[in-house]
């Protein structure tokens, strides 16, 4: 169930988490008064989803002719990404005009990706001192940089950073309607499908609303959105300290031990920092492919395909996947035809955001599992993508060793070829133990951001999938 964060016992009633999360003992009126408006406008957002996903369901169930198909697997595997793919496939024309509408989320991505620099800064900045004070053996270009000269210029970059950072929950508020959720992930934003819709919507109602405190005396840019003008701006005035920042050797250092993390699409728009700050940025179609926001519930995309003269209809169900969203997949089973599992394999290094404990591998094999286990799907088309591919190939390049966080696998070259062909046999083990049928698993080795190699993959699977799905209506 979907649940909106910290509702005190007069929303949600009376149990003892509730009472955990309760008011302050002492309020006062006004304090009171804003709660209260805080705690409706969340309930009434949290009833709202509820709606839609019984909503989603009903359309599911009455769209008996048409092909269905779920993409399922875990959070940040690439299910929306693969969404995407197939827009860009049979409507590429609607994914063009939905270009503009991604630059809201691909700021947030940037912004959110220099605080966690700065945090990352802030919390190890010991380290960086430790190194600032141990003399260099070398005159490397890392050694070089740790001297106090860093150390002021991380501070000054930091100041002058602020005004940029300081948008960065006005833009998460933009894009989720200020929803928060449980066991979605510490950090996340999260969007309903249709939601490019309601942000193009909101910017017309409500111009100015939600607008970050002006710059002052700032470049001009052209976007009528005035929260996406203003962050458009204050990235122009930014740009040379972001780079300064993202290439700086004290993060270099933090990043190579661990201590800051940065996500693959952070790293790939701060690479991109020199087109997304420029003055009319307009996000190209590979900038959307990489473009990162949570999903929650289910957001069906429909689509028609004509094959051999006939048109036939399909209807796409990208799902939400962190813990805290799979329990709304199940509803959507028994009348699914085919079900693409996306697994990201190179997230071998990775934890769970929602359960730091659990590595990302291990948690994509589990579900895996329940997913050919359930019986409600032992006729249904299944495909898995092992997926992101060509960031398993960067990383095993990198050095970062399997063994290192997935313990069997021992002595095994740290190669890809070796590595993807252990993961293959770990999913391909599962599904014959728990497959009693006949039922077949195709397997695709990934990577849904590269549209070449992407397109040839769905129009092969898609084919496949509808052979089924043509053999199991005649049988009926
Ligand atoms: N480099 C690379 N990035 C990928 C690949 N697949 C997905 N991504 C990126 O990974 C991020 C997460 O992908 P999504 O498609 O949003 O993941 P999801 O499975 O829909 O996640 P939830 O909605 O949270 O369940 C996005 O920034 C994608 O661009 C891939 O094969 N290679
Ligand atoms: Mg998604």
């Amino acid at each position: 169930m979907l649940r909106a964060n910290q509702r005190p016992p007069s929303v949600l009633g009376d149990d003892p988490f509730s009472h955990a999360l309760g008011p302050p003992a002492y309020e006062s009126d006004y304090e009171r008064h804003a709660r209260l408006e805080r705690e409706i406008e969340a309930k009434r957002i949290s009833d709202r989803i509820d709606d839609e996903i019984r909503r989603d369901k009903e359309r599911f169930k009455r769209a008996k002719q048409d092909v269905k198909l779920l993409l399922l697997g875990q959070a940040e595997s690439g299910k929306s990404t693969l969404q995407k793919q197939f827009q860009l496939l049979h409507s590429p024309a609607s994914l063009d005009a939905e270009r503009a509408s991604w630059k809201i989320v691909i700021f947030y991505n940037v912004v959110h990706a220099i605080r966690s620099i700065l945090n990352g800064l802030e919390n190890w900045g010991h380290l960086v001192h430790q190194d600032l004070s141990q003399p260099r053996s070398n005159s490397s270009e890392e050694g070089e940089s740790f001297t106090p000269v860093t150390r002021s210029s991380i501070t000054q970059l930091r100041l002058r950073l602020t005004a940029l950072v300081a948008v960065e929950q006005v833009l998460a508020d933009r894009l989720s309607g200020g929803l928060k959720i449980t066991g979605g992930g510490k950090n996340g934003v999260y969007v309903r499908s249709g939601w490019q819709v309601t942000t193009q919507v909101s910017v017309t109602r409500n111009k100015g609303k939600g607008k970050a405190r002006s710059t002052g005396n700032t470049p001009e840019d052209t976007d009528p959105d005035e929260l996406i003008a203003d962050v458009a701006r204050r990235l122009q005035i930014a740009r040379d300290d972001i780079i300064s920042l993202h290439n700086h050797p004290a993060v270099a250092k933090l990043l190579d031990k661990k201590k800051i993390r940065l996500e693959e699409w952070s790293e790939f728009f701060l690479d991109q920092i020199n087109r997304i700050a420029e003055r009319g940025y307009v996000p190209t179609i590979d900038d959307v492919l990489h473009a990162r926001i949570q999903t929650i519930g289910i957001a069906e995309h429909a689509f028609v395909v004509q094959h051999n003269n006939r048109t036939v209809q399909w209807r796409m169900y990208d799902v939400g996947g962190a813990r805290g969203q799979r329990h709304t997949w199940a509803p959507f089973f028994d009348d699914a035809n085919a079900i693409i599992y996306v697994a990201p394999i190179s997230a071998y290094d990775q934890y769970l955001e929602e359960d730091p404990l659990t590595n990302r591998i291990e948690d994509s094999i589990q579900l895996f599992s329940q997913i050919c286990a359930n019986k409600l799907l032992k006729n249904v088309h299944l495909v898995l993508f092992l997926n992101k591919t060509d960031l398993l190939k960067k990383k095993l390049a990198r050095g970062t060793r399997v063994s290192k966080y997935i313990t069997s696998y021992g002595k095994r070259p740290n190669e890809y070829e070796a590595v993807s062909n252990y993961f293959k046999t770990h999913f391909v083990q599962v599904h014959r133990s728990n497959n009693p049928g006949q039922r077949v698993l195709y397997i695709h080795m990934t990577s849904v951001v590269d549209t070449k190699a992407t397109q040839t993959v769905i129009i092969n699977v898609r084919d496949s999938i509808f052979r089924g799905y043509l053999k199991d209506a005649a049988l009926v």
